[in-house]
């Protein structure tokens, strides 16, 4: 078999949920009055919108080889991941056969050295490599799964993230992971309330259910340690991205001082095998928590995880529905993966990426099925009701 040639690249945005699953309408749970590390500044408390949470908007990256197969991918980048493709990766793609996966992800990420490195340019990288391994499968006529060695088991299992667990517990979810309201800058007050939102949950939903707070990177090690301590009371499982993602010194601490038994998670801002090896080596966490459209894209995701399992970790990719399905379900330390409660109550289960992609799968009382990703590629659609835009056409 002759392998085809990538004809083209094309990167669109598109606003409104979906990969950039910030972008939600008003009244939605992920945007109540969540700790950042913007909260201390009270005009910015109340809403993370506030401050540009959802500036970026969702990336599609299509990429059509020369047999007319398209592959495609979504993650949160926009007009500036449309950008950095257009004007400076698409020279590595196109032209490249669709097997050359390994070889365009290096000189996507060294000719970006100078400029890139993490944040939106990794989010762009991931964007293709993503695409590409859609192609690719597509092309052989497989799940993108099978590229990867297969499942290790028939079932993939889900805690939930959202503002309540309680509901969770009941649609079959083993945890549930809620967001932390308030920081540092709302003082004993603040830490009250966290911790009674904390009880009143552990109290609906029993001793055995797993809890989680979601920090996002809004704490720092005092608060963060004082947060552990007390919340060890009510089955705390794990404290998540208590701090920004540069302090590795202070997730190191952190982890040294959490009570015995408690989990310190974190790694969805963080990119590359670099990046991690930092988490790894320096004793950051227990688990690390790559976001599949962020962290490099599935290729840069293998060696990652090939370090956390060295390092005897777990990989629990944050979000990153079909991206992180194929990739878990074939992996011996993802023993289980998160589902972000898309609903704006966290009351019902709704696709992650919802509305942008057709076919997108969902737990069903808390699991999945490794059957229904037998599809070719990562086995979704975009949904022609979403109006692409294609700022940089060439
Ligand atoms: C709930 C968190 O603040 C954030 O929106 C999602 C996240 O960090 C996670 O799912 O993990
Ligand atoms: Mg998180």
């Amino acid at each position: 078999m002759s392998m085809p040639t990538i004809k083209q690249v094309r990167a669109f945005t598109l606003r409104g949920g979906g990969a950039d699953y910030h972008d939600q309408g008003g009244g939605h749970w992920i945007d109540d009055h969540i700790a950042t590390p913007m909260s201390k500044y009270p005009a910015y408390r109340q809403s993370r919108q506030s401050f540009g949470i959802n500036v970026l908007g969702t990336l599609v990256v299509e990429v059509e080889a020369s047999d007319g197969t398209v592959g495609f991918a979504v993650t949160t980048g926009g007009e500036l991941g449309c950008w950095i493709i257009e004007k400076h990766l698409a020279r590595f793609v196109e032209g490249a056969l669709v097997t050359d996966i390994e070889r365009i992800w290096d000189q996507m990420y060294q000719s970006t050295l100078y400029y890139g490195r993490k944040g939106i340019v990794l989010n762009t990288i991931s964007g293709v490599d993503l695409a590409l391994w859609d192609l690719l499968a597509k092309v052989r006529g497989e799940p993108v799964h099978a590229l990867l060695g297969g499942p290790v088991r028939d079932e993939l299992q889900f805690y939930a993230t959202g503002a309540r667990p309680d509901l969770a517990r009941e649609m079959g979810f083993i945890g549930g992971k809620l967001p932390l309201h308030h920081g540092p800058a709302e003082g004993e007050e603040g830490m009250r309330r966290n911790l009674e939102l904390l009880a009143t949950m552990r109290e609906r939903v029993g001793d055995d259910f797993w809890l989680m707070y979601d920090c996002w990177m809004s704490l720092d090690v005092d608060y963060a340690t004082r947060l552990a301590a007390r919340a060890a009371e009510y089955g705390l499982k794990w404290i998540e991205e208590a701090l920004p993602p540069d302090d590795y010194w202070g997730y190191a601490e952190l982890r040294r001082k959490v009570p015995r038994g408690m989990l310190v998670t974190t790694g969805e801002h963080e990119a590359t095998r670099w990046g991690f090896r930092m988490l790894l080596e320096m004793g950051c966490c227990d688990i690390i928590q790559p976001d599949v459209g962020w962290c490099g894209g599935l290729t840069e995701l293998l060696k990652i995880s090939s370090l956390a399992d060295a390092h005897g970790k777990m990989v629990v990719p944050h979000g990153s529905s079909v991206y992180s399905y194929h990739f878990v379900v074939t992996r011996h330390n993802s023993p289980f993966a998160e589902f972000l409660m898309m609903a704006p109550g966290a009351d019902e289960v709704v696709p992650m990426f919802h509305p942008q992609l057709l076919d997108e799968p969902v737990p069903v009382n808390g699991r999945m099925k490794a059957s229904v990703l037998d599809s070719p590629g990562f086995g979704v659609r975009l949904n022609p009701d979403c109006a692409l835009h294609r700022p940089f056409a060439r």
